[in-house]
């Protein structure tokens, strides 16, 4: 387990870190969610010495931490860092000269790295300059290079920045893979969809402070730490309180446009919401009716945003993972229920 306790940390007179208690399992994948510039990248590199912090301490496998270079090769051996940008870290020219770079430093043996370069498909790439490949195979790189030196536990900070569809499902199986031959890591990202993948902890931070944990992502605290996924789109559901469609559902389809379908024994009215705007007309027409919302979380950041202007009380009730089990459709991935407060 690493475990960081009451940790703080500023750049100079600026704190970053403030009071920080975090824990990583080991064999678990955690993942570190938060806006810009919350403190994820500072608290990661606490992880594994990169920075010593003003005050608090960091703990690996129930060791604390110490800062000297002796300590520190050997956190270096235990905790490997990818950094967010491949360029940061790359420092030889070649392929095989970087990954058996970190290992030749310490008089390691090689093995590992030969085994990093075949489990990252970077077998025949070994004479290649790294300054010559994409952004995708850098990476990748980066990554063999922390495993040349076989660590129990990789942090990663930002590791689907910049990669395509196929970048983003090469790394999924890179993480799945190594997590099941006993890896333990610690990943900070924006990505939802990434997160829900490979995660299995979510810890949330916000202004140098840890917010929340769970063991799914709770779109609560993912809104409020700025993560975004997809289009805003949904599906609206209105159930009228009583079995007429009321006076009110005449301003919502007008509203909503020729979407809006009203079935002729209407218990119910369903709307295709396929736009980021859901105005002050329809929330105030669906006021004082139950209304589920099936939307992706970029409408959830809409609705909500609309909803603390008008007093409708908003509350959400499930994630994705239940809502995936009737809804296969990726594109919906929360619901929520509004009503009259
Ligand atoms: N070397 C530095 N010197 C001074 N301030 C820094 C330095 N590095 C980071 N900061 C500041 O510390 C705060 C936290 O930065 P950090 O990179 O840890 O955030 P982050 O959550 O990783 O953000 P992002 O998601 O944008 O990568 C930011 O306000 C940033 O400007």
């Amino acid at each position: 387990m690493i475990e960081t306790r009451d940790l703080w940390f500023s750049y100079g007179s600026r704190e970053v870190l403030k009071g920080v208690n975090f824990r990583a399992n080991k064999g678990e994948v955690t993942i570190l969610l938060g806006r810009n510039g919350a403190g994820k990248t500072t608290l990661l590199m606490h992880l594994n010495g990169l920075l010593k912090p003003s005050r608090g301490e960091v703990w690996i496998d129930g060791v604390r931490v110490k800062y000297d270079r002796k300590s520190l090769i050997e956190v270096r051996k235990k905790v490997g860092f990818v950094f967010q940008n491949p360029d940061d870290q790359i420092i030889a020219p070649t392929v095989w000269q970087d990954v058996v770079f970190g290992p030749k430093n310490i008089g390691m043996g090689y093995e590992f790295a030969e085994e990093a370069i075949k489990s990252l498909g970077l077998k025949g790439y070994e004479e290649r300059l790294c300054n010559s490949l994409s952004g995708g195979e850098k990476r990748r790189v980066a990554i063999a290079g922390v495993l040349a030196m076989n660590p129990d536990y990789i942090i990663m900070d930002e590791p689907t920045a910049g990669l395509d569809g196929f970048g983003l499902k090469n790394m999924i199986e890179i993480i799945e893979n190594l997590r099941d031959s006993g890896k333990t890591f610690v990943i900070s990202t924006h990505d939802l969809d990434f997160a829900r993948e490979v995660g299995e902890r979510f810890v949330y931070m916000d202004n140098g402070e840890i917010v929340h944990e769970s063991d799914r992502v709770d779109l609560r605290f993912a809104n409020r730490c700025g993560l975004r996924i997809g289009n805003a789109r949904g599906r609206l559901i209105v159930i009228p309180h009583n079995a007429e469609i009321p006076d009110v559902d005449a301003d919502f389809i007008a509203a909503m446009g020729t979407k809006a379908k009203k079935r002729a024994s209407v218990e119910k009215l369903e709307v295709d919401i396929t736009n980021a705007v859901l105005e002050r007309s329809i929330l105030r027409a669906i006021e004082g009716h139950t209304v589920m919302l099936i939307c992706s979380t970029e409408m959830l950041n809409v609705v909500e945003r609309e909803a603390e202007k008008f007093p409708v009380f908003l509350e959400i009730l499930d994630g994705f993972d239940h809502l995936a089990a009737v809804n296969t459709d990726s594109i919906f991935d929360s619901t929520i229920k509004t009503k009259r407060r």
